[in-house]
């Protein structure tokens, strides 16, 4: 039968674990903090300078993700930047641009990894988006039970992929349309629209939005909200809803790597790719 997406993890965990070895880094990415409530960590987003997702970095947020899932002391994660600059700018870029088959294939599982153990985690996860938040970067609070924006006119969020001349995978449309609907999917993801504070917050793509300096004390009296839950009637609930979605992936993982390969491979994918960086590059503040 299919295997389900408890034992897909198992497996690339400890892959995850190898790969960590070879990078051998010294910074420290992603770190982690008790917060002032009880059971309630704060994951800090720190590949500066904008949290574009580096296969270094995914590999190290999937660690620390699994360290807290399996950690009976925590309960929920609120998940945020401390890079001034951004909240993510999604994948990196040099990641997709310029390297091998075997490279694009492996980077894609690893994608994949992060958003299967953020999509079925237990603990109740609340991203506190306190930068921008473009395509990939997307993944995190899309993933998320409940997002709060940053109310900052620079502060944009959504998935423009079509902007870069490249398509969203389907598990990044999947949650979208499940948040905000399908025609207002289609719609954002067909433009890729980039969502200021207030649109982002009438969409339906965040659930609040508070001044910058509030967003991380908000989380916390959201989090309580819901840990006011008992967590086993919470995580059948949350596991009931997105199982459909989920297995859908794990379903269709291995076709969507060798579709992300050969779409990625193709000069004319390239050239634009290498294009965008070459204007992000050049658009400095
Ligand atoms: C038919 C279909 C079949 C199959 C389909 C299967 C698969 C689909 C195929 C592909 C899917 C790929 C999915 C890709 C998802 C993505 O996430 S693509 C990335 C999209 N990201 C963005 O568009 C954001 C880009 N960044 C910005 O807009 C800005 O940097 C910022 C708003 C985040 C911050 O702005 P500033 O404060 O002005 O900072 P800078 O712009 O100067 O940035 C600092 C520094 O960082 C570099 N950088 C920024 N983003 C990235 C990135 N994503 N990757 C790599 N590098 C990045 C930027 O160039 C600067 O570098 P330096 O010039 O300082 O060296």
């Amino acid at each position: 039968g299919l295997p389900d997406a408890a034992f897909w993890w198992k497996e690339r965990a400890t892959c995850c674990k190898v790969r960590a070895r070879r990078f051998g880094s010294q910074r420290q990415l992603v770190v982690v903090e008790p917060s002032s409530t009880a059971g309630v960590a704060v994951l800090k987003l720190k590949n500066l300078p904008v949290n574009s997702f580096s296969l270094e970095f995914l590999t190290e947020l999937i660690i620390n993700l699994e360290k807290l899932e399996n950690d009976k002391t925590f309960r929920g994660i609120i998940i945020t930047s401390d890079c001034p600059k951004a909240f993510s700018a999604g994948v990196d870029l040099r990641e997709i641009c310029g390297k091998n088959p075997a490279h694009y294939t492996e980077y894609w599982k690893v994608l994949q990894d992060l958003w299967l153990r953020l999509y079925l985690s237990n603990l109740v996860l609340i991203s506190a988006i306190n930068g921008p938040c473009a395509a990939g970067g997307c993944l995190i609070p899309l993933t998320s039970d409940y997002r709060i924006l940053a109310d900052n006119p620079k502060c944009l969020i959504g998935l423009n992929e079509t902007r870069l001349g490249i398509s969203a995978p389907f598990w990044f449309k999947d949650p979208l349309v499940n948040i905000i609907g399908h025609r207002a999917s289609e719609h954002a993801l067909q433009l890729g629209l980039l969502f200021p504070p207030a649109e982002a917050l009438q969409v339906g793509i965040v659930d609040k939005v508070v001044p910058k300096d509030q967003v991380q004390s908000t989380a916390l009296s959201v989090m309580t909200q819901w840990l006011a839950i008992p967590d086993h009637a919470r995580q059948l609930t949350k596991n009931m809803i997105r199982k459909p979605t989920a297995d859908l992936l794990v379903k269709h993982r291995d076709t969507d790597i060798q579709n992300f390969v050969s779409f990625i491979s193709r000069d004319s994918i390239q050239k634009s790719l290498q294009m965008y960086l070459a204007k992000l590059k050049q658009n400095k503040d």
